[in-house]
């Protein structure tokens, strides 16, 4: 399979009910696809691709004014190498935000993924990031919160079944992403899934990202202005399987060459527990459940989900703000089933 075989979903075509069978189909089948007409122009993504070259260009000192390991709620920026995927080092750097928040103070914590939720650390190198992905996460946010609403129509379920999941507004994460050129052949982003309910990703014209299907990586290849879309963990648990979060992954380009990339999480508020969705029984009789990983449990209370993968992806912040006694208390707790070494391996708990 390639670019062409990947489905194309026009954001417009979902008011009709060939369009939501397409839809359906191609969050079933692969978990992938490209939105198209979702009201960001080329010229706006285009925009926010060079604000995201400006910001790595920034001299080192500058970035690590923002350095994540500032952060108790994970935001901010990682160097090469501050990053861990399927247990190996990411060659990637990345700048990552989410919905602007009042930390909750360490006494109040009843539970580990409240630690989340914090101020985002923004570069005073570069005033116009702050409004400008600000912004860019409020449009992400609009177009994910609909798109959620037309795969629970295509499913045979209530517009609305997952709204209360999100409340006022869905738990928002972003990131721009640099994949630097490689001498050989290098992980920039190692196989996984997103752990919310629907992610975007706007791609430069760098291919490199790569999607699971029957075995063989299939390469999803840039399309000029379309967005691609990806089925996260939370929708998986939502439709007992019937959606599928599938695994991917990025390729470094070559040497001489980068990629950008902005990805965009959307998932329910992280105090919701994840419904199951009462599918009709024709789609029923097709769930075979979610997937069953040891290794990588999905949980359907929110926030833990989130927190895992946080956890595991940044393991500097996870030592330096995570593994006090009442964080790893709670971690102990939260992640009874996990091997607590696959979180930090300095914990003895
Ligand atoms: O950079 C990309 O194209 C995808 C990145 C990705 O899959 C992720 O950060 O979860
Ligand atoms: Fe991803």
């Amino acid at each position: 399979m390639n670019a062409a075989t990947l489905p194309i979903i026009s954001m417009d075509s979902l008011d009709s009910a060939e369009g939501l069978a397409k839809l359906r189909h191609a969050a079933s089948d692969v978990g992938f696809f490209y939105l198209v007409d979702h009201g960001i122009s080329y010229d706006s993504q285009q925009d926010y691709l060079r604000l995201s070259r400006e910001f790595f260009q920034l001299t080192s000192q500058q970035k690590q004014r923002v350095d994540m390991i500032r952060s108790p709620h994970f935001r901010g920026y990682n160097g090469m190498g501050s990053e861990m995927t399927a247990g190996r080092l990411d060659a990637r750097e990345q700048f990552d935000w989410m919905n602007e928040e009042q930390a909750i103070p360490e006494v109040k914590l009843t539970q580990p993924w409240q630690k989340l939720i914090g101020p985002n650390l923004w570069p005073s190198a570069m005033p116009q990031l702050k409004p400008a992905l600000t912004s860019l996460q409020q449009r992400l946010s609009g177009i994910t919160v609909n798109l959620l609403q037309k795969l629970c129509m295509s499913l045979g379920v209530d517009a609305n079944a997952l709204d209360h999941t999100i409340g006022e507004q869905p738990y928002t994460h972003a990131k721009l992403i640099r994949y630097p050129g490689q001498e050989s052949p290098q992980q920039g982003v190692g196989a996984h899934k997103d752990p919310g309910y629907l992610t975007l990703v706007m791609q430069d014209t760098q291919s490199g990202l790569k999607v699971e299907r029957d075995g063989d990586w299939v390469d999803v290849a840039p399309i000029p202005g379309a967005f691609v879309v990806n089925i996260g963990e939370l929708l998986e648990l939502a439709s007992n399987g019937f959606l599928k979060a599938t695994n991917h992954k990025v390729e470094s380009p070559k040497q001489g060459v980068e990629r950008y990339s902005i990805a965009f999480f959307m998932a329910a508020q992280l105090s919701a527990t994840v419904p199951v969705l009462p599918l009709p029984d024709e789609l029923r009789a097709r769930a075979s459940g979610p997937s069953t990983d040891p290794n990588n449990p999905l949980l359907t209370d929110v926030g833990n989900n989130v927190l895992k993968g946080r956890l595991r992806s940044h393991t500097h912040v996870t030592r330096r703000h995570y593994c006090q006694q009442t964080a790893r208390t709670l971690l102990a707790n939260s992640f009874a089933q996990m091997p607590i070494t696959d979180i930090c391996n300095e914990c003895t708990i």
